[in-house]
């Protein structure tokens, strides 16, 4: 079971930004969302956290439409960190992540101590233990999307939605979450705009131009300089990395060439 959509189109101010577009992940499969700046990939990570609907086609939970399932079971089964990070009153590091705790809360508060553990454990997995106690306002830009991404892990949802979780961190940062989402048993779709740690980490890739998917498949069949100069319009050569054998992608500096650009 995963989250999925089928078909999905947003008409958003008069303009279809994303449309027609078909995502089925494997479950625990990470998913790759590429494509140029405007092309529709955080407005389809919106339609997938149910933060709004679509204008055509459906996104399905469990079998169920999005939109007919309760909002504390979306809350529990899907977890987002947005590119513009919510700005919180003072409170801790602590504090913060454990609000991905709430949908976890029944009526008489819940199971206090399962609460404690996954606030630890995420803590710890992103490298924010010695941080618990500092307040939100003194972090850095990169310490808070750890934060966010630490309060989506204590949420332990099934479907992590990741809105280019990599800005602000630095490189073993930027390794390290990856690493990390790709190692938990939860379906992720991350939207990225390196093509090389995209190719990296993740096991499928789905290109976006224009909110239409223009490409999917593993990073071998999808990272081709031909549609990396379709897509982008710039000019690529692709070869295996020596260490992981997956695609590596090296950029031309110069202007696209009558020739490329003809393509
Ligand atoms: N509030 C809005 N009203 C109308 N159109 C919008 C609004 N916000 C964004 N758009 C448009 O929706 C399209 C898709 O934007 P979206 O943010 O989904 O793309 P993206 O692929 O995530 O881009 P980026 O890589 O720059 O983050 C863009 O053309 C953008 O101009």
């Amino acid at each position: 079971m995963t989250l999925r959509t089928r078909e999905v189109a947003w008409n958003r101010g008069g303009r279809l930004v994303v449309d027609g577009v078909t995502l089925h992940p494997r479950p625990g499969e990470t998913v790759g969302l590429l494509g140029p700046n405007g092309s529709g990939k955080s407005s389809l990570l919106r339609l997938l956290s149910g933060a709004v609907r679509p204008t055509r086609g459906v996104v399905v939970l469990d079998d169920k439409a999005l939109a007919d399932t309760s909002r504390r079971e979306a809350a529990r089964a899907i977890a987002t960190v947005t590119q513009h990070a919510d700005t919180v009153v003072d409170i801790t590091v602590r504090h913060v992540v454990a609000l991905g705790r709430i949908p976890h809360r029944g009526t008489f508060g819940g199971d206090r101590r399962a609460d404690a553990e996954a606030v630890a454990g995420a803590l710890e997995r992103t490298g924010l233990a010695d941080k618990a106690a500092e307040s939100w306002h003194r972090l850095s830009g990169g310490e808070r999307q750890r934060v966010h991404i630490a309060r989506a892990l204590a949420q332990e949802p099934r479907e992590l939605l990741l809105d280019e979780p990599t800005n602000h961190l630095d490189i073993r940062y930027q390794l390290e979450l990856l690493r990390l989402i790709t190692e938990l048993p939860v379906t992720t779709v991350v939207a990225l705009h390196d093509l090389n740690l995209a190719a990296m980490f993740c096991d499928s890739l789905l290109v976006l131009k224009d909110g239409r998917a223009v490409a999917a498949g593993t990073p071998d069949e999808v990272l081709t300089p031909e549609l990396i100069a379709r897509v982008y319009e710039v000019d690529a050569r692709v070869g295996p990395d020596d260490e992981t054998g997956r695609p590596r992608v090296t950029f031309s500096r110069g202007a696209r060439t009558a020739a490329t650009s003809a393509g």
